[in-house]
């Protein structure tokens, strides 16, 4: 199998670097995300440093685990590392001749790229946090939930709310709000309140042979075997959780940041750091290997 590492690059307004590949080349005119082979006994850091220096003349100071996909070609097979260079020197150019050019999320999902890259993309298309909403429902949603989702929380799993129209309710202010909103478990409940698909909890999604039909599925896991079947399944995204013990569940221990990175390293797929974190803590969850954060209280903005 190649083994290939590639760098999501921001620019400092939130635009994605991207080039695209050579037309004689492997997905020839495709967009992809710099990089490329990694040498025999190369570590990934030292590759990606010296792949952005070769062919856009970039000096890479800081970069973090994204995600890892393995894909088969029909011509080959590839181990993709996707790393996210958070910090870097230089302007980009093209030194190998090839077109580079910054693109905003919004934008990928209608570029041409190889097979491969599409969880990326839609990884890419997904928020920093994650909120849950508070059970009860606190009375003043109709204010707290959209000042939730200007905050940050644009990915929101609607759960304990058993109307039906109360769900509809909800599910439109997340959407007025520029959010996707998940409900639990139930993809026929997601269809009839126009949802953006199902959180699958884990005992649930355990007993699930075959991925529900929903745009976006989710999965909440908390240990290696929960994640190796979200893998299986093809979930979109994980909640990985308890990182720390929460009011929710006491005398449940949190893993701590060290096993969330050990067991999030090298997964297909985003992971959202969840149990007694807070959205002050992205950067350092991010650097733990995850998409981002989710919670109830702290990412709850009540009025
Ligand atoms: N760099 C990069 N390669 C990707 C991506 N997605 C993807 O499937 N690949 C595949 O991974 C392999 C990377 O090899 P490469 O040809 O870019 O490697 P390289 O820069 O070392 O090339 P060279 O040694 O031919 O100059 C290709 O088969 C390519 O199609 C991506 O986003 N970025």
């Amino acid at each position: 199998m190649l083994l290939v590492v590639a760098a999501i690059i921001r620019g400092p307004d939130g635009r994605i670097l991207l080039s695209q590949r050579p037309a004689h080349k492997h997905k020839g005119g495709c967009w992809e995300f710099p990089g490329g082979k990694v040498e025999a006994g190369e570590a990934l850091d030292t590759a990606l440093a010296r792949e952005l220096e070769e062919e856009l003349g970039l000096r890479v100071r800081a970069c973090q685990p994204f995600m890892t996909i393995e894909h088969h070609y029909p011509e080959l097979s590839v181990r993709l590392c996707f790393r996210e260079v958070t910090a870097f020197e230089g302007q980009p150019v093209g030194r190998e001749g090839q077109p580079v050019q910054w693109f905003t999320p919004g934008e990928l999902g209608a570029l041409d790229f190889p097979e491969a890259n599409q969880p990326v993309v839609k990884a890419l298309a997904l928020p920093d946090q994650w909120l849950i909403l508070p059970t009860p429902l606190p009375a003043d949603w109709r204010e707290a939930l959209p000042r939730s989702i200007a905050a940050g929380a644009t990915l929101v799993y609607l759960r304990g709310v058993e109307e039906v129209s109360l769900l509809r309710e909800l599910v439109q202010c997340c959407h007025a709000g520029g959010a996707l909103a998940l409900v639990a478990d139930d993809p026929a409940l997601a269809t009839a309140v126009a949802a953006d698909g199902v959180h699958l909890r884990q005992q649930q999604a355990m007993r699930l042979k075959q991925k529900p039909a929903q745009p976006w599925i989710s999965m909440a896991c908390h240990d290696q075997a929960s994640l190796a079947h979200a893998v299986a399944l093809g979930a979109d995204m994980v909640l990985l959780s308890p990182v720390r013990e929460t009011p929710t569940h006491p005398g449940q221990p949190g893993m701590g940041w060290p096993s969330f990175r050990a067991l999030a390293e090298g997964l297909p797929l985003p992971v959202y750091a969840l149990g007694g974190v807070t959205p002050a803590e992205v950067r350092q969850a991010r650097e733990a290997g995850a998409r981002g954060v989710a919670g109830i209280r702290g990412f709850w903005r009540s009025c």
